[in-house]
């Protein structure tokens, strides 16, 4: 008996090259934005960062100089390699920095409307092959994708902090997210010397799926006082072999951040285990962001930094 065996369709964009990256804008220049400017310029790319706030793009700027004297140091760069990294790097304010960019990654705030109107502003001034990434650590790369006038050609890619030590990043296609994209994005975290976990388009993805409903449940031990600060920090660092204590990394994420990232997990998966907990709610309404603004679980004005629990 014959039987016919017919080749599985190609999807047409499947045999389309995928367009390379040689310049990079990063909007957002807060602890995200400065990491992945900085990985990018040490791998060679210039990398335009723009920020809402000047002063944000300054600080960004010293931050970046700071990390890489570090690199330097450790003996993971030459002076003249970081001087070399440095001169990539540039800031603007205007839109139309972007405007020969191969790819822009956006690295602001982790507000779904904040991000919206940044795309809005943004698209006019790329030129038609331009791609464009989302560092969300939990919001929808569909529905982001879905206010710019290319859903093929934008991907999620999600650096974890800090960005020059972090080895991982996740890439998460939105529905319409074609081959071509995908697999020049993934080439680009190569480059930057990043190994990659694919991830489907749910919220908060792989990592924060798990990591932040874990530093909830902490925040949850601390408000039902079943341990202090330090207990809960040196519980996991001594118990479970963790680098940081959950609340520890929850200041070093920024509270803000994790708080949006339940809000997306409850709003998204409507399912109670995902209720932020009040005591995270409050912190944040009260400013205390955590290493940002100088206090959140610990106050950063202490050397060592204290516990405010
Ligand atoms: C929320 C999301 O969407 C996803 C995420 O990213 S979740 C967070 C994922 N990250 C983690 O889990 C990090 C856990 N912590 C660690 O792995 C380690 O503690 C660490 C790598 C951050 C630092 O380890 P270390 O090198 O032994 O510590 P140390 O040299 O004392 O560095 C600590 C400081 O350097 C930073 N750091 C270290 N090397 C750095 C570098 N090359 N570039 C930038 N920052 C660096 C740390 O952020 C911290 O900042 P301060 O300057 O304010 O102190
Ligand atoms: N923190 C973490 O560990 C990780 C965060 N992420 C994601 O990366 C993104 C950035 O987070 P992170 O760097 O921590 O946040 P930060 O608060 O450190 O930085 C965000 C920056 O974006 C700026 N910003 C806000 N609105 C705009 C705008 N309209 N145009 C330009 N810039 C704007 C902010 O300015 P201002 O302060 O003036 O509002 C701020 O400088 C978020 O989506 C977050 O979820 C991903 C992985 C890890």
């Amino acid at each position: 008996m014959n039987i016919e065996v017919k080749a599985a369709p190609v999807a047409a964009d499947a045999l389309l090259e995928p367009p390379v990256i040689a310049r990079v804008g990063v909007i957002g220049a807060g602890q995200m934005g400065n990491g992945i400017a900085h990985v990018c310029a040490v791998a060679g790319l210039p990398a335009v960062m723009l920020d809402a706030k000047p002063e944000a793009m300054e600080k960004a700027v010293a931050t970046i100089n700071r990390n890489l004297d570090r690199q330097v140091s450790k003996g993971l760069l030459s002076a003249e390699d970081k001087a070399a990294a440095l001169a990539r790097i540039s800031t603007s304010s205007d839109y139309a920095a972007f405007g020969d960019c191969d790819i822009v990654i956006e690295a602001a705030t982790e507000r779904e409307e904040v991000k919206k109107i940044i795309f809005g502003q943004l698209v006019p001034h790329l030129k038609p092959s331009a791609l464009i990434a989302s560092n969300t650590s939990s919001i929808s790369i569909t529905r982001l994708a879905a206010v710019t006038d290319r859903p093929e050609k934008f991907i999620g890619m999600h650096f974890m902090n800090p960005v020059p030590v972090m080895k991982l990043v996740e890439i998460i296609r939105g529905i319409a997210t074609d081959e071509p994209t995908f697999q020049a994005v993934m080439t680009l975290a190569q480059r930057l010397g990043k190994t990659t976990a694919v991830a489907e388009d749910f919220p908060a993805f792989i990592v924060n799926r798990i990591l932040v409903p874990m530093i909830n449940e902490a925040v949850y031990a601390l408000y039902e006082g079943v341990g202090h600060v330090n207990s809960i920090d040196s519980a996991m660092k001594l118990g479970a072999n963790h680098p940081m204590g959950p609340l520890e990394l929850a200041d070093f994420i920024g509270l803000d951040t994790c708080l949006s990232i339940m809000q997306v997990l409850h709003d998204g998966l409507a399912d109670s285990k995902y209720r932020p907990c009040p005591l995270l709610v409050k912190y944040v309404e009260a400013g205390w962001l955590g290493r940002k603004t100088g206090r959140g679980f610990y106050d950063y004005t202490q050397t060592p930094p204290r516990p405010t629990r």
